[in-house]
């Protein structure tokens, strides 16, 4: 077999391609949506503690605009690449698209691993991406959010910038910022939190009792641990976790009996890792994949789940909380297992709906309480759930299929009516 396309760009492209074609679309709406409508590359000199300069690159992609200003948050990370940002920004389109949120789709990315980094050496960082974007960026034109990397803090130092180079005050140039300054209730957990909607819908329409579900979780950062949080609270049981610490590489953790949310934060923050956890036994990633579970739910980075990983898979529903954890190729293997897969442009789309509140209550000068934030979005993605199920069911395509159906056709009329093709 030739060697799978790992590509993230080109992986965007084929489901676009397949939307379009499946709704019959003229041939412009694919030539415009398979490309950014325009990527930005900088450099970014720093100067580090030791007096040294050390130059990193960075980049910004507006994927399309159509129906709202660029949205999409900043990932910092060394894997980071233009292929990468660009794919990120044609999901943050459809994401967008899904959940009705008025924006298009944005990415950002550094080239940089952040723990190696000092606080100050961050900050200088996080500001001089600012300093080589601001003209591209404002409340209005392309919103940047955090993403795998970045926090609270990183969003705050951007939004100063921001402020200090425009001469504004524009709070809602950025989200995902501390609620001490501009954020909203709600935010930092917002995507696990709606990646345990999505899976509990989900698993209500197969079948599957979320009480006692047992659920395998790949990754323990923003997304990853307040998924655990969330899906233990709706009473499943967290039998594996899997992650990655510079000294063994990825790794997993797994207990039969069920793994404690509160518990392994607790020894996260204080060992940066989950390496010597003791309540569980330590697998290897291959073996975390080939665990018999209710739900399985990659929430670190893309291309978690390859071909090689679809065929040994043996879970009831796949959650993708990530964005892009599965090839188009696996995608395929999945889809002929009968293994269905919620996909990352629903399941995550907790983060940027609240995002959205964020900038909503930015622009208005008025907050809402955490509860209220809760409720909002947990009936916006019950609605997005079920209308992408209701599509689903009618053509009898996947779920994934469903998704980009719906949102390529809102983004698709839109461009029409404003005559861009
Ligand atoms: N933050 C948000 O609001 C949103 C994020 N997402 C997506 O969710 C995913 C996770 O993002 P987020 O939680 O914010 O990022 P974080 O940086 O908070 O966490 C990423 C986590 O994944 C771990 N990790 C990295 N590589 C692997 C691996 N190979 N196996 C297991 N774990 C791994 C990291 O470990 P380590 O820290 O040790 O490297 C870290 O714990 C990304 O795909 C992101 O784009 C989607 C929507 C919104
Ligand atoms: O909160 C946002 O604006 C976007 C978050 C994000 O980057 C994502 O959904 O992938």
């Amino acid at each position: 077999m030739s060697k799978e396309n790992l590509n993230p760009l080109e992986s965007a492209q084929r489901q676009v391609k397949a939307a379009c074609d499946a709704l019959k679309l003229e041939p412009a709406v694919y030539e415009i949506l398979k490309e950014p409508l325009r990527t930005i590359e900088i450099s970014i000199p720093v100067r580090m503690d030791d007096g040294t300069t050390k130059v990193f690159k960075g980049y910004r992609a507006v994927h399309n605009d159509a129906i709202g200003p660029g949205k999409g948050g900043v990932r910092f990370h060394p894997g980071v690449n233009i292929n990468e940002v660009k794919a990120l920004s044609v999901w943050m389109t459809f994401k967008c698209g899904v959940m009705g949120v008025p924006y298009g789709g944005g990415k950002g990315g550094v080239i940089v691993d952040p723990l190696s980094l000092s606080q100050g050496e961050l900050e200088r960082l996080s500001r001089g991406y600012i300093q080589g974007l601001y003209k591209y960026l404002g409340e209005k034109i392309d919103i940047p959010a955090p993403d795998v990397g970045t926090n609270g803090q990183v969003m705050a130092w951007m939004v100063d910038e921001y402020n200090k180079l425009t001469g504004q005050s524009s709070l809602g140039v950025v989200t995902g910022k501390p609620v001490a300054w501009g954020g909203s209730e709600g935010r930092n957990e917002a995507t696990g939190f709606g990646v345990s909607v999505i899976a509990r819908e989900a698993a209500k329409r197969l079948g599957i009792d979320i009480k006692g579900a047992k659920v395998a979780v790949q990754g323990f950062g923003n997304v990853g641990s307040y998924t655990v949080k969330n899906v233990q609270k709706q009473g499943a049981k967290i039998v594996a976790v899997g992650e990655w610490a510079p000294s063994v590489g990825t790794y997993a953790l797994y207990n039969e009996e069920g793994l404690d949310f509160e518990d392994m934060k607790a020894y996260m923050d204080e060992h940066k890792n989950l390496v010597d956890y003791p309540k569980a036994k330590q697998i290897s990633l291959d073996e975390f994949w080939e665990l018999e579970v209710d739900i399985l739910i990659p929430a670190a980075l893309e291309n978690a789940i390859t071909v090689e990983v679809a065929e040994k898979i043996n879970a009831k529903l796949i959650c993708e909380a990530a964005n892009g954890p599965t090839t188009p190729d696996a995608d395929e293997i999945l889809k002929k297992r009968g293994i269905p897969v919620t996909p990352d442009i629903l399941t995550n789309a907790g983060g940027v709906t609240v995002s959205y509140f964020e900038w909503v209550q930015n622009l208005y000068g008025y907050y809402w309480s955490e509860k209220e934030v809760e409720e909002k979005q947990e009936v916006e993605m019950v609605k997005a759930f079920n209308d992408i199920w209701a599509l689903k069911e009618k053509y009898d395509v996947t779920i994934r299929e469903a998704a980009y159906m719906l949102s390529v056709k809102k983004v698709a009329d839109v461009m029409k009516l404003r005559g861009w093709y």
